[in-house]
């Protein structure tokens, strides 16, 4: 089906600042003019909302608890479900998550996974390059064109029964600055939602696969509405019925928690799910709690599912989603398969295992998983205990979740060994970023946006809310933090990780994020300035 030319913006006022000339066939006249028009209708409100979120934190920096919202109630209390799930989304049980890189988006869809979660947020990267490389090897997939042949002649080509395909777009918070209309700098969720859309839509639409997509860092129900306004539009520019493009969104900032009700309401002509985002939520529980010395978190390896306010968290979402007929989605464990060495593999692959067998036996529908090796692995679980393509009718009406359970603190410690791993992990991830890489693996766990995140925050929260002690009694402080750092960044410059070359350049944002004052909202905002 063509776009009709009349219901598109005329081009002027959008202006490219990168290549364009190689990617011709992605940023047609057409495309651009979508995204601008997307940009004209929506993006005052996205700004509006952004300060909503800064005015928010500022009363939770004043002492301010989240809580349930009082003018929702008949939201919560009302009798409603969400549309009807398409048949390519009934079976979600393993969904493989990666960066848009042409030979992983192959690997992706025929990994065995029900679901690609194709992914332009917390593992890319987003270099000009990086985005819309990825546009056009989701096309090239849509389109059933896409291969690909390694340096060593290797020839990779989708095979039969592909993962289902559902589009991660970046946060609402990420601006795309190679792209201005009327002289604004344009927001990156808009430029990765409409290219994908506009070129994808119909073919999708056509063959019963959507468009699909996952919604991160949501903060309200005004956001999710925002959202829901986006997709609308665009079903109607793009001559789709209303309904057709889904939405998956993921839980993954504390204040979310408390609105999950009222998101799926926002969305319900195309929500199918929640998803427990749990390392942003993590990182979003720090970033509310910055001003609260009462609620610092032990080091990030102890913040396990079973900490009592994550597991809260998790059993709400199940219980609300069966409650309105959406999918309750589990998230990503961190650990990948490690080579050569069969005993620590096994210990690796024990704690997926264990992770997944937590979420299926709450009630989750589906789970998410970082490599080809662990689909089989996650499969095995949901298969043995989930008979049925998903749990709907498990209704988790025995959940009772009070708001202080949510928000409870974590009892635990902070290692030295704690304390150097996020250092480290800050900086190389930093750096692989830098360098237009990002995900990367670091002693054999997955590290992304998210993760990274949560280090970052804990050193700034342990630094700043001191004075506080090791396991062992010995103080935290910015001596010890300098004096890591600064071994990390000469190990890193030496060694052959990705991101080697850009060592210095992430010390030194990683040194100023930390001695800051204020706990800066977002890593990447401020390295995106750094990015080539
Ligand atoms: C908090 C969150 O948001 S989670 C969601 C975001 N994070 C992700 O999506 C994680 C995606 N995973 C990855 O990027 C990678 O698995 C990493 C970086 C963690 C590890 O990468 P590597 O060390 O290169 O993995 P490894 O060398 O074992 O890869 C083996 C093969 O599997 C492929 N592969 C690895 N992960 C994936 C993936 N997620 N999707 C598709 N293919 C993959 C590799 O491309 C490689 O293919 P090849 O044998 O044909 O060359
Ligand atoms: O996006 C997922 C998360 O855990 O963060
Ligand atoms: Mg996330």
């Amino acid at each position: 089906m063509a776009v009709p030319q009349s219901a598109l913006d005329p081009m002027s006022g959008l202006r490219l600042h990168a290549d364009s000339e190689a990617y011709r066939d992605i940023l047609t006249p057409g495309a651009l003019s979508f995204v601008a028009g997307l940009h004209r209708r929506f993006d005052s409100r996205r700004r509006d909302l952004l300060a909503e979120r800064a005015t928010r934190q500022q009363r939770y920096d004043a002492g301010e608890l989240p809580d349930f919202r009082a003018d929702t109630a008949a939201i919560r209390e009302g009798d409603w479900v969400v549309a009807p799930i398409p048949a390519a989304l009934q079976d979600r049980r393993v969904e493989i998550t990666g960066p848009v890189e042409r030979k992983m988006i192959i690997n992706a869809l025929n990994s065995g996974a029900k679901v690609f979660m194709a992914d332009f947020e917390d593992s890319s990267a987003p270099t000009w390059a990086n985005q819309i490389d990825g546009q056009r090897n989701l096309r090239d997939a849509v389109d059933g064109s896409i291969e690909f042949t390694s340096g060593e002649g290797k020839v990779y080509r989708v095979g039969a029964n592909p993962a289902v395909l559902v589009v991660r777009p970046r946060g609402w918070h990420l601006p795309e600055r190679h792209v201005t209309v009327d002289g604004e700098v344009v927001s990156g969720a808009l430029v990765d939602f409409g290219l994908f859309a506009f070129h994808n839509a119909t073919a999708l639409h056509a063959r019963d696969r959507g468009p699909y997509f996952y919604l991160p860092k949501l903060q309200s129900m005004e956001e999710a509405a925002l959202w829901n306004d986006v997709l609308s539009h665009a079903e109607s520019v793009l001559g789709l019925p209303n309904g057709t493009m889904k939405a998956t969104v993921l839980i993954e900032t504390l204040p979310a928690v408390f609105q999950m009700h009222e998101i799926l309401h926002a969305l319900r002509d195309r929500a199918v799910g929640l998803n427990c985002g749990r390392w942003d939520y993590i990182f979003s529980y720090l970033k509310t709690f910055r001003a609260h010395r009462d609620r610092l978190l032990p080091e990030r390896g102890q913040v396990t599912m079973n900490v009592p306010f994550l597991k809260a968290y998790s059993e709400l979402l199940i219980r609300t989603c069966h409650r309105r007929g959406a999918f309750a989605m589990g998230g990503m464990a961190a650990q990948i398969p490690i080579k050569g060495d069969e005993e620590a593999n096994a210990a690796a692959m024990a704690k997926v295992r264990a992770d997944k067998l937590r979420e299926v036996t709450a009630g989750h529908d589906g789970t998410w998983v970082a490599h080809p090796a662990l689909v089989p692995v996650a499969q095995a679980v949901f298969d043995q205990h989930m008979p049925t393509s998903n749990q709907l009718h498990v209704s988790r009406d025995d959940v009772e979740v009070s708001r202080d359970a949510l928000i409870a603190p974590a009892i635990g410690t902070i290692t030295r060994q704690g304390f150097d791993n996020n250092v480290e992990v800050c900086l190389r991830y930093t750096a692989a970023w830098l360098d237009g890489l990002g995900c990367v693996p670091i002693h054999h766990l997955m590290e992304d946006a998210a993760t990274a995140e949560i280090a970052r925050a804990q050193l700034w929260q342990w630094l700043h809310h001191g004075p506080l002690e090791f396991s062992d009694h010995a103080d935290v402080n910015f001596a010890l933090f300098d004096q890591a750092l600064a071994a990390h960044c000469h190990r890193l410059r030496e060694s052959g990780h990705p991101g080697a070359r850009r060592a210095d350049e992430a010390a030194a944002l990683i040194a100023a994020l930390t001695h800051a004052d204020e706990l800066r909202d977002f890593l990447t905002l401020p390295a995106y300035e750094h990015l080539s």
